[in-house]
């Protein structure tokens, strides 16, 4: 049938239809890794539902995903305050700061504690709040109390889900991040146009989301993971590695690299593994972040003014090495 063929209500029931598939499509694509259908067919049903809402632009929903992209290029971004603050995070360099870590909270318990030990994902913080299970803003950490709403560009990244698997009212958080492939073709680009390259995959991600149009934001490839429910409202979970199994549930984008370890020795094993492999990582990292799993422990242990108490974040030296090789490739 063509699209002038069909009654308002028919137009509005079938782009519904083609909504939810193209939701459930991509919710597959960006979550588990695994795509149920080939991207024509995604293409071909996304530019149906394009055609029946410019032929009923009164059936168009703000959640449709050919919303995803943002309308007028913004002023500038309007700050927000964030209700629970975007605390900091304490950082050592050290087995032997971290062995320390261990051992001052172990003070306040004698048994050994048993972290969620979680990549550290070299992008910049992004706050979510979606109320009924629909993504309704996106912020910037800011200071950590006072950041920028950039909702309209974090609704350019696929990886954000605009409708959550159940209407649960939750404010997440997570990384927003540039892939190393996304960073090389954007410097590639930038070179060919005579712009300056960004320095890293950090600098290129910040300034992507910092952009005033949507449109630009939209063409940087960028992707994001969720990594802490701030509010459960609507959800529970005892532990860290709970939570991060939560928001899989619910559809958000979590790292599949997090490991509960038992002990220190278990968070050292872990360690070793990726501090050798994060070359073969598809995004930066600079490092690993321990979390102490049982929630109820956490909220116990607490927080200083700008860092909790029951976290920390072990970096990895920096990969200058690998910079300098990359020079002398980029000289010859
Ligand atoms: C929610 C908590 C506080 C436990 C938390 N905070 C984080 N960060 C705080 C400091 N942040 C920050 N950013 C700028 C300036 C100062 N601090 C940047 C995020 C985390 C960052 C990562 C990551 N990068 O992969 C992660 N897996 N878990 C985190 N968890």
């Amino acid at each position: 049938k063509l699209v002038e063929d069909y009654t308002q209500s028919e137009a509005a029931s079938l782009a519904q239809q083609l909504r939810d598939q193209l939701a459930d499509y991509s919710q597959a694509y960006y979550t588990q890794d695994a795509p149920l259908v080939e991207d024509h067919v995604y293409d071909e049903l996304y530019r149906d539902l394009e055609q029946l809402e410019a032929a009923f632009p009164v059936i168009v929903t703000n959640d449709s995903p050919t919303q995803k992209v943002g309308g007028q290029v913004l002023p500038g971004f309007t700050k927000v305050t964030h209700e629970i603050p975007m605390l900091s995070m304490g950082d050592v360099f050290s087995e032997a700061e971290l062995a320390a870590f261990d051992q001052r909270l172990r003070k306040n318990t004698a048994t050994e504690i048993e972290y969620n030990v979680e990549l550290k994902i070299d992008g910049l913080a992004i706050d979510l709040i979606y109320e009924k299970g629909r993504f309704v803003r996106g912020a910037t950490r800011g200071n950590g109390t006072i950041g920028e709403d950039i909702t309209q560009n974090l609704k350019t990244i696929k990886a954000i889900p605009q409708k959550l698997t159940r209407p649960v009212s939750i404010e997440v958080r997570g990384e927003c991040y540039m892939p190393k492939a996304a960073f090389a073709d954007l410097n590639q680009k930038r070179e060919a146009e005579g712009q300056a390259p960004f320095a890293n995959p950090r600098n290129a991600a910040a300034g992507s989301l910092r952009q005033l149009d949507a449109k630009v934001a939209a063409a940087r490839q960028l992707s994001a993971f969720i990594y802490t429910i701030v509010t459960f409202d609507d959800v529970q979970a005892t532990t860290q590695s709970e939570a991060l199994h939560v928001l899989a549930e619910l559809g958000f984008n979590v790292n599949p690299t997090s490991v509960v370890c038992q002990n220190m020795a278990e968070v050292q094993a872990f360690i070793e593994q990726y501090q050798g492999t994060r070359n073969d990582l598809a995004y930066g990292i600079d490092g690993v972040v321990l979390k102490v799993n049982d929630l109820a422990l956490q909220r116990q242990l607490g927080n200083t003014v700008k860092v909790p108490r029951w976290e920390i974040a072990y970096k990895f030296p920096p990969e200058e090495a690998e910079t300098v090789i990359r020079e002398i490739e980029w000289t010859v």
